[in-house]
């Protein structure tokens, strides 16, 4: 089984080509595979394969040549994966599966068709407008503290930190806990502080997050759109640029009327082959 890695602001993935949909997936499988020591190691797996050939992609194939089929680490799937969208896209371009060239590149997911547009070294993807729908709270280490309930194809709980509290000293060793009645199917929890000003945005924010399925990751696409969305709500915007900084990097969030465009690094650093038969009992 060929494989690909490469990451989003260290939100890390393993790419594997299967454009026929023929790969015995197991969410098994997808978690040995993620596995940092005896595995490949990510935060989740991006399967490669044409959306005419994926039960979930095919309605979409008219608009979108390729489905990205993820898969977080734990085996689970998501509807979406912000960051994923843009290690994929690279994929596409450098194995030579995508041009470049013309209009903004459709990729089909679960939550629909997204589309990326090529900024130099940066892959910016637009998305669905996040929606925020609720208040709820995250626990987390006895402490509990108020958030807002945001949809961005995939579930988010927006924390703010009350100040005096900084994000280093969160234990994300363990997961937060949440109400399941406003999240029945789990939730990625953000936890936010303020940053500094930064010239040509509207908004600056700090940002850790403890990913469903996957832990603590270094950097959340959907996650640093819905922390966009709260911070615009929070200044009386509607729509506007947010820098999002993340363990990982930077990521650079623009609320439209319409959609959400998600910008930030994508790179690849290696290939191999997995044998499957090694990484399962
Ligand atoms: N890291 C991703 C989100 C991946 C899916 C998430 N763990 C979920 O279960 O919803 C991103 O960059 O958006």
């Amino acid at each position: 089984m060929e494989f690909t890695k490469g990451h989003g602001t260290g939100n890390d993935f393993v790419i594997l080509p299967d454009p026929d949909g023929a790969l015995d997936l197991t969410p098994g499988l997808v978690a040995a595979i993620c596995d940092r020591r005896r595995g490949v190691g990510g935060d989740g797996v991006l399967r490669v394969v044409r959306a005419a050939k994926h039960p979930e992609g095919a309605a979409l194939a008219a608009e979108a040549e390729w489905f990205m089929d993820y898969w977080n680490s734990d085996g689970s799937f998501a509807e979406m994966c912000g960051n994923g969208a843009r290690v994929f896209v690279r994929y596409l371009l450098e194995n030579g599966l995508a041009t470049p060239a013309g209009a903004a590149l459709p990729v089909a997911t679960r939550a629909g068709v997204v589309r990326a547009r090529i900024e130099a070294d940066a892959i910016a993807v637009e998305m669905r407008r996040p929606r925020v729908y609720d208040a709820s709270t995250a626990t987390l280490g006895g402490l509990t503290l108020p958030g807002a309930a945001v949809d961005v194809g995939n579930p988010h709980l927006v924390c703010a930190l009350p100040v005096g509290l900084e994000l280093g000293s969160l234990d994300l060793t363990h997961a937060p806990e949440y109400d399941a009645r406003v999240f029945p199917a789990g939730v990625n929890v953000e936890f936010i502080a303020p940053g500094e000003p930064v010239a040509g945005t509207d908004g600056h924010v700090l940002m850790r997050v403890y990913e469903r399925g996957s832990a603590e990751t270094l950097s959340c696409g959907t996650g640093a759109c819905a922390v966009a969305a709260v911070a615009l709500r929070d200044a009386a915007r509607d729509t506007g640029t947010v820098a999002v900084d993340v363990p990982g990097g930077r990521l650079t969030i623009t609320v439209t009327d319409d959609s959400c465009w998600l910008a930030g690094p994508a790179v690849l650093v290696a290939t191999g082959t997995i044998t499957p038969a090694t990484l399962l009992p």
